[in-house]
């Protein structure tokens, strides 16, 4: 479609939460559409190629729903006006609206499931395993992260991949394998969608998902960070003495965990890890913190520590079977309900290459993520008052609390103590607060401190 079109979304993508290209100059935007539905409101999608100025690129998708006339109801979702022409040629103005937003666009994703569609690259793909909703719009999820999900009359969640990168996502991947566990700790997948690759030597991409909603459930991230609240509003209670106090779920999840992870093990690949695998891992360690260190030069001051806490890893005689793990484990991708927690959100991390994600991987890095989201939870409230040394010093108690119960729920559950004195678990926490340090520098400068701050524990060898 139009050079216009692609210079509107110029100007609007590096504004949304999904992009992950904040802060880097683009050198040129190209994009390509097809009709996902032809009836009112038109609704398009495409695929949009950004390149940056140094030569890398990225692909996203962008589904557009389209107006004559501008629409009050979605200002929003406004993505822009772009020159077009009416059914008798004349000039006017197309009024294009993100598409995710506009609930009269969202239906014809689960018509084409329901039917098994093609829609010209993409293919839809039902699982077959349970009715598929159909005629009812999608609400989007306002706490959207880095994909955007629509919920349909709270019965399935759709979930949009912003990124494109060819081959099948491992939230996919690894939705179609638990399935055939029963594991009570996942939602089942309903059905996924994909896109060809314009290269076709490239796999497909991977578009959307379809999973059962979850329902009358609150995320990991809400409940703990209750917690905290409670515990700083009871000045002189410690961690277990406050109504709020999170351990026993913290236990629950530990157990839930590694219930996931012993299903993981069952029906994908494993392999013990040998010596190279230790060297390799602490060699990826070291480039990451490479290429943070350009984006967060704060990390300076933590180089030495990080270094030796990374060559300990190549050295350590620590026992690993490799398996396929979450990649990105954080509270806010556990939902607790009524009878347990389940887990979300097996992409990986968003920010890493898609054959890195697939790769099998020790469990502990999903322990690290999760203790380093106690840390988080405990300290998120520190950012307004960082020089407050009493409120610091109940967020470490806080998080130890936590940290132990969960690490407690995990070994009663599987037989192994994950947070034993492994050299590997203190690098894949400090590897994740890396990680985060870049994350937060893009999205939310203001709590850069929270992982900082961690790294100066983490290489000064404390909990
Ligand atoms: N199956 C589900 N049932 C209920 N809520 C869900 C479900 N999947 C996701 N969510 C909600 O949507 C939010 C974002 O989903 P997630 O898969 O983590 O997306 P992202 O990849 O963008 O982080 C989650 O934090 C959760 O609140
Ligand atoms: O979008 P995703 O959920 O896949 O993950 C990205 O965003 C997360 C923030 O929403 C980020 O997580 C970090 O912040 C959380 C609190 O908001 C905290 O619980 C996590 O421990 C911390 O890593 C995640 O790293 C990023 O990939």
């Amino acid at each position: 479609m139009s050079t216009a079109l692609a210079e509107v979304l110029r100007e609007w993508m590096p504004h949304q939460r999904w992009f992950g290209g904040k802060g880097r100059e683009w050198a040129e935007v190209s994009e390509e559409g097809f009709f996902l539905s032809r009836s009112e409101p038109v609704v398009s999608v495409h695929r949009v190629r950004v390149t940056y100025a140094d030569g890398a690129g990225e692909t996203y998708l962008v589904p557009l729903s389209w107006r004559t006339h501008p629409e009050e109801d979605l200002s929003s979702a406004f993505v822009g006006a772009v020159p077009g022409k009416d059914a008798e040629g004349a000039d006017r103005e197309n009024y294009a609206y993100d598409a995710m937003r506009d609930r009269d666009a969202t239906t014809p994703w689960l018509t084409h499931l329901v039917a098994a569609s093609t829609v010209g690259p993409m293919h839809f793909h039902p699982a077959g395993v349970a009715p598929i909703p159909e005629g009812v719009p999608g609400d989007i999820v306002s706490t959207e992260q880095s994909n955007t999900s629509l919920v349909y009359g709270q019965d399935a969640i759709f979930k949009l991949f912003r990124r494109l990168d060819p081959g099948l996502n491992p939230d996919v991947e690894i939705g179609e394998a638990l399935r055939r566990t029963e594991n009570p700790h996942i939602a089942p997948l309903l059905g996924h969608v994909e896109i060809d690759d314009p290269d076709p030597a490239n796999e497909p991409a991977t578009v959307a998902m379809l999973q059962t909603f979850v329902r009358g459930a609150s995320d990991g991230w809400r409940l703990a960070t209750a917690s905290v609240r409670d515990l700083y509003a009871e000045g002189d209670l410690h961690a277990d003495e406050v109504g709020g106090d999170f351990a026993a779920d913290s236990e629950r999840l530990g157990a839930a965990t590694a219930s996931v992870h012993a299903d993981l093990a069952r029906v994908l690949p494993t392999e013990p890890a040998d010596r190279e695998w230790f060297t390799a891992t602490a060699e990826a360690m070291r480039s990451r913190l490479d290429a943070a260190l350009a984006v967060v030069p704060q990390l300076e001051e933590h180089l030495a520590g990080l270094r030796a806490v990374y060559a300990a890893v190549a050295d350590s005689g620590d026992d690993v079977v490799r398996q396929r793990v979450h990649g990105d484990y954080h509270l806010g991708q556990v939902l607790r309900t009524a009878t347990g927690w389940v887990v979300l959100d097996f992409e990986g991390e968003p920010a890493r290459p898609l054959a890195e994600r697939r790769q099998l991987d020790s469990p502990l890095r999903d322990v690290a993520g999760m203790l380093r989201s106690f840390d988080y939870a405990a300290r998120h409230m520190l950012v307004e008052q960082p020089d407050d040394s009493q409120r610091a010093y109940r967020a470490q108690e806080w998080a130890v609390r936590n940290r132990g119960a969960f690490c407690t729920g995990y070994s009663a559950a599987s037989g192994i103590d994950p947070c034993g004195d492994s050299p590997l678990l203190r690098a894949l926490e400090a590897d994740k607060a890396v990680y985060e340090c870049v994350y937060e520098a893009r999205n939310r400068p203001n709590w850069l401190m929270i992982p900082l701050q961690s790294l100066s524990r983490l290489t000064a060898g404390e909990s």
